[in-house]
């Protein structure tokens, strides 16, 4: 009682005032902590039952287990979980002007031994916002993403024709592996972005070797941040065979980057461009205080970060699409009203979608890639009760809120309806349960950018082919991010 009554004293002056006495950190409910090691008892390989790795599972028995508010602590480093979308609220709404969220540890040790600049991903406070505020206008300004309809328009008809070109006579193709075609779709989409540059890989038969260990590389680099990022992280103090593959990965990756950039950069001084300037030209131009290396950084960031985030969430969607067939025909006849006399999506066609944005949306809210979005708060806070001191690594749910019947009706049941307008008085949603994209200031960047290209790719794909889906079952895997364990085997009816 004395303990509550300072830590009630504590949180007074820092204006949370509250009429009920305050709980202390450490009697939120969560296993065992012992001095030092903390919960580390808990884990498989000490005869525990947890593993970090899938980390949406080790999320899922936290709460399972111990309910809607966990602590978790391990070698010094306190974490806590949130499954509540009352108590997301209130830790976005305490995260200030730059939020911080928690280093990823690999990426951080890499660029401060290769002396890189920590990129927007891993930077705090002022480095953090300087960087952020000289990319915004450029990368999530609608202006600057309309810029790469065209030639976006131009890669996915492309695609469609190798496709097309699969079938004989109009007869249905069925093509195993799908995730991999459109990896390679992805990647000459986000080159384009980051290199100004066509890296003509949709097509197999032109892939260079320098493409195939690029594609190789990127896949390589989630897998193995997240070998490194969920073990105890001895790799630390010594470079294990993890690290060292590690290393490797992100010097090709780094190395590959800078080579482009350092191309368009020359490219641009022997022949100025006056207008219309790319994101990457805007960035080169001195349109931003960034210098060279961290311009390298950040492109390198969007290479990496836009990659495996959006093949996936279009693996999922698809796999959603291919295995609902009549919301797949409904979403067809919504994209058969666009003016079928041009092959080419505007900005127009893209407001007249609402079905095909809201099955977005609901393919989201049942496999959002990220489990958790974490924060530290620079300030303490109170959740149920209890103190939450600043600095604590907070670890938002969403990954459990949005499947969660308490505030899902029918929650594993694809229905892309409950997010129209129409739908939301009877059935609102409320809006901390499913934040596929982060939230506030530190959100993704390339929302609208990934938006843009999901929905090009999408509206194509419908309109040439009917899709369905022929592979077996539908398990999760983990890289980081949720990916999907199955394979994309699709049958394609030409339309
Ligand atoms: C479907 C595709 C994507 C998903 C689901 C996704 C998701 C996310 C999420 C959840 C975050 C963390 C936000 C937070 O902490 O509040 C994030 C951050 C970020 N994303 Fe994405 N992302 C996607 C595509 C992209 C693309 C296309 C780019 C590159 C243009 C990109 C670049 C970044 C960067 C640089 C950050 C760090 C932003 C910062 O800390 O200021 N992402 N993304």
């Amino acid at each position: 009682m004395k303990n509550n009554v300072k830590l009630l004293n504590h949180v007074a002056k820092r204006g949370l005032v509250t009429n009920r006495v305050l709980k202390k950190y450490d009697d939120i409910p969560g296993p065992k902590t012992y001095p030092l090691i903390g919960n580390m008892l808990e884990m498989k390989f000490l005869g525990g039952e947890l593993e970090f790795n899938p980390f949406d599972a080790f999320c899922m028995k936290l709460h399972e287990k111990y309910g809607d508010l966990v602590r978790w602590s391990m070698l010094g480093d306190n974490s806590l979980f949130v499954f509540k979308p009352e108590h997301a609220k209130i830790v976005f709404q305490n995260e200030g002007s730059s939020p911080i969220r928690p280093a990823v540890i690999p990426w951080e040790v890499y660029s401060k031994r290769k002396k890189y600049p920590p990129g927007l991903v891993n930077s705090q406070g002022n480095e953090w916002k300087v960087q952020r505020s000289a990319s915004n206008p450029i990368v999530a300004k609608p202006q600057s993403i309309a810029l790469y309809l065209d030639t976006h328009n131009r890669i996915i008809d492309e695609f469609i024709d190798l496709l097309k070109n699969k079938s004989k006579n109009g007869e249905p193709i069925c093509v195993e592996k799908f995730e991999t075609d459109l990896k390679y779709l992805l990647l000459e989409m986000m080159s384009i972005v980051a290199f100004d540059k066509r890296l003509e890989c949709i097509n197999a038969e032109r892939r260079s070797p320098e493409i195939l260990q690029l594609l190789t590389s990127i896949i390589d680099y989630g897998i193995l941040t997240s070998q490194l990022y969920y073990t105890v992280p001895l790799w630390r103090i010594y470079r294990n065979k993890i690290w060292n593959e590690f290393e490797k990965t992100s010097d090709f990756i780094f190395n590959f980057t800078r080579k482009f950039v350092e191309e368009s950069y020359n490219t641009l001084k022997k022949t100025p461009v006056k207008e219309n300037h790319t994101m990457l030209q805007q960035f080169l131009l001195k349109k931003t205080n960034l210098n060279f290396k961290e311009i390298v950084s950040i492109m390198s960031e969007f290479l990496l970060g836009s990659f495996d985030t959006t093949a996936t969430t279009i693996h999922f969607w698809l796999h959603k699409l291919s295995t609902n067939m009549e919301i797949q025909e409904q979403i067809y006849q919504e994209i058969k009203n666009l003016d079928k006399n041009h092959s080419y999506i505007d900005q127009d066609d893209l407001s007249k979608i609402p079905l095909l944005k809201a099955s977005l949306k609901e393919s989201m809210r049942l496999h959002s890639i990220a489990p958790t979005i974490a924060r530290s708060l620079s300030n303490d806070i109170v959740l149920d009760d209890y103190i939450i001191p600043k600095n604590t690594n907070i670890n938002v749910a969403f990954f459990v809120m949005s499947k969660s019947e308490k505030y899902f009706k029918n929650p594993n049941e694809f229905r892309p309806q409950r997010w129209l307008k129409e739908h939301q008085q009877n059935e609102p949603i409320n809006p901390y349960t499913t934040l596929p994209f982060g939230f506030g200031s530190r959100m993704c960047i390339g929302r609208r950018l990934a938006e843009q290209k999901m929905y090009l790719i999408l509206i194509k794909m419908l309109q040439n082919f009917k899709i369905e889906y022929v592979g077996k079952e539908a398990k999760l895997g983990f890289r980081l991010i949720v990916v999907p364990g199955y394979d994309l085997n699709l049958k394609l009816s030409p339309r």
